[in-house]
C-alpha cells in the first residue's frame, strides 16, 4: 500500500496511513491516548485486522513475539502494541494517587468458534487452554465463568503471561504465511478502583484515575468522559468498585482458502476464522447503522469483545494490508471493513443502558 492514501476509498477510510518504513513506535503514538482513556474508566478496545501474512501479530506484538520470554529490558525498537501498551499503562498507574488501580490479566483464543483460557491450569499445574463460554450478566455486560484473570503488577509480568498463552496459540503453515495464526487471540486487562464507604456508610465515587494521565477528570465526573454509566459498579460489601476493561485484540487473518491452499483441518480453520470476521463486520455494521439489534451473539469473538466494541466503547481498528498488487482485493476487502469501523463512530448500541454515542476510530496501516 503506498504511503499516502491511493484512492478517496482509503482516504475516507483511515484516519492515518503508515507507510511501509513505519516505525512501531509511530504507530504506538497514535494508540497510546486510549491508554488514558482506559484509565479515565472507559472500555477500550484495540485490534489488528487484515489478510493473513499482512502485519497484524508484528503490529500487536512485535516480530517472534511467541520465542521472547517476556519483556526485555531497556528500549526495543521492534515491540509490538501489546508490550508498549503494557508498560505505558503501568508506567501511568505509577503515577496515581495512593488508592491506585488493581490490573489483572486474562488471555484467551478463539480458535473454531470456542474460546480457550489460555492462562488455565490442568490439576498438575501445567498450563492448558481449557475451553470456556462467555455468558452475558443480567445487567448486560460480557463474562467467562471459570476464566483464569490473573493479577499483575507490572508490565514484566503481564507481558511474561502474554508470552506464555502464545506458546498454545493455534498456528499452521499455509502457502501465504508459514507460521499462519488460526485463531483470535484476546488479551485482557481489566483495571479495578476500589473506593470505601466512609463511617456513614455513604458510598465515595470510585478514585480519580487522571492524576495518571493529568487530564483532570474521574472515572465519574469527568466531562470528556461523561459516558461512564455502563462502567459495570459493584455495590457488594462496604465498598464500590468500578471496572473498566482493556481489550487487546490480534486476529486471525481473513483468508481465501484457494490463495492459502489450505486443505482439510486448516481449510476448517479458515471456515471459521472468516465466518467470525463477517460477524464482526455485522456487528459494526449494525453499530454504524444505529440498528435496534446488534448480533454480537452470531460468534464467540464478538460476544467477547460486546463490552469494548459497544456501548461507549472506545474502538481502533488496525487495518494491516499488503502492498502487493496481487492482493488487492483483500486490500480492498479490509478497507470496506475499515469503513464500517469508521461509520459506527457516530453509531449508538442498542443494548447498552445509556444512549450516549459511541466513540470510535480507524487507523489504516501498512504493512511492509
Ligand atoms: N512492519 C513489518 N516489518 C518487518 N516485518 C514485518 C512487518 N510486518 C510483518 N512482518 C513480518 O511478516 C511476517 C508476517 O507477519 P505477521 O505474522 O504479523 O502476519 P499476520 O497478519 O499476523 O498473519 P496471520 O494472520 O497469518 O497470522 C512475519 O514474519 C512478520 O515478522
Amino acid at each position: 500500500m503506498p504511503e499516502q492514501p491511493s484512492s478517496p476509498d482509503a482516504a475516507s477510510v483511515c484516519r492515518r496511513v503508515y507507510g511501509p518504513a513505519e516505525s512501531q513506535e509511530a504507530v504506538f503514538a497514535d494508540v497510546c491516548p486510549l491508554l488514558t482513556s482506559f484509565l479515565d474508566g472507559f472500555n477500550v478496545c484495540i485490534m489488528a485486522y487484515g489478510q493473513t501474512g499482512s502485519g497484524k501479530s508484528y503490529t500487536m506484538l512485535g516480530p517472534h513475539a511467541e520465542d521472547e520470554p517476556g519483556l526485555p529490558s531497556g528500549a526495543h525498537a521492534d515491540w509490538g502494541i501489546i508490550p508498549r501498551a503494557t508498560e505505558e499503562l503501568f508506567r501511568l498507574i505509577s503515577e496515581s494517587p495512593p488508592r491506585s488501580p488493581t490490573a489483572e490479566v486474562s488471555i484467551v483464543e478463539i480458535y473454531n468458534n470456542d474460546i480457550f483460557d489460555l492462562l488455565a491450569k490442568e490439576g498438575s499445574g501445567a498450563v492448558a487452554g481449557i475451553k470456556r463460554e462467555v455468558v452475558t450478566t443480567q445487567e448486560g455486560c460480557t463474562e467467562v465463568p471459570g476464566l483464569t484473570c490473573t493479577a499483575v503488577a507490572s508490565a514484566a509480568e503481564l507481558v511474561a503471561l502474554v508470552h506464555g498463552g502464545l506458546q498454545l496459540r493455534a498456528r499452521h503453515p499455509t502457502l501465504v504465511h508459514m507460521a499462519s495464526s488460526r485463531s483470535h487471540l484476546v488479551v485482557t486487562v481489566t483495571l479495578t478502583v476500589v473506593s470505601p464507604s466512609d463511617s456513614t456508610g455513604q458510598q465515595h465515587h470510585p478514585a480519580p484515575l487522571q492524576g495518571l494521565a493529568g487530564a483532570g477528570k474521574g472515572w465519574s465526573t469527568s466531562p470528556q468522559a461523561p459516558p461512564l454509566q455502563p462502567l459495570p459498579v459493584d455495590h457488594s460489601g462496604s465498598a464500590r468498585q468500578a471496572r473498566a476493561k482493556l481489550q487487546l485484540v490480534d486476529l486471525a487473518g481473513s483468508e481465501c482458502a484457494g490463495a492459502s491452499g489450505v486443505t482439510g483441518l486448516a481449510l476448517r480453520e479458515t471456515s471459521f476464522i472468516n465466518r467470525s470476521l463477517a460477524a464482526l463486520a455485522d456487528v459494526l455494521g449494525a453499530l454504524s447503522e444505529r440498528r435496534g439489534h446488534v448480533p454480537y451473539r452470531n460468534s464467540k469473538l464478538t460476544h467477547l469483545l460486546q463490552d469494548t466494541i459497544g456501548g461507549d466503547a472506545k474502538l481502533l481498528v488496525i487495518l494491516c494490508v499488503s502492498p502487493g498488487q496481487k492482493h488487492v482485493a483483500e486490500t480492498l476487502q479490509g478497507l470496506g471493513f475499515g469503513a464500517r469501523a469508521r461509520q459506527a463512530e457516530r453509531g449508538q448500541a442498542g443494548k447498552r443502558p445509556s444512549s450516549a454515542q459511541v466513540r470510535k476510530s480507524c487507523v489504516g496501516s501498512a504493512s511492509r
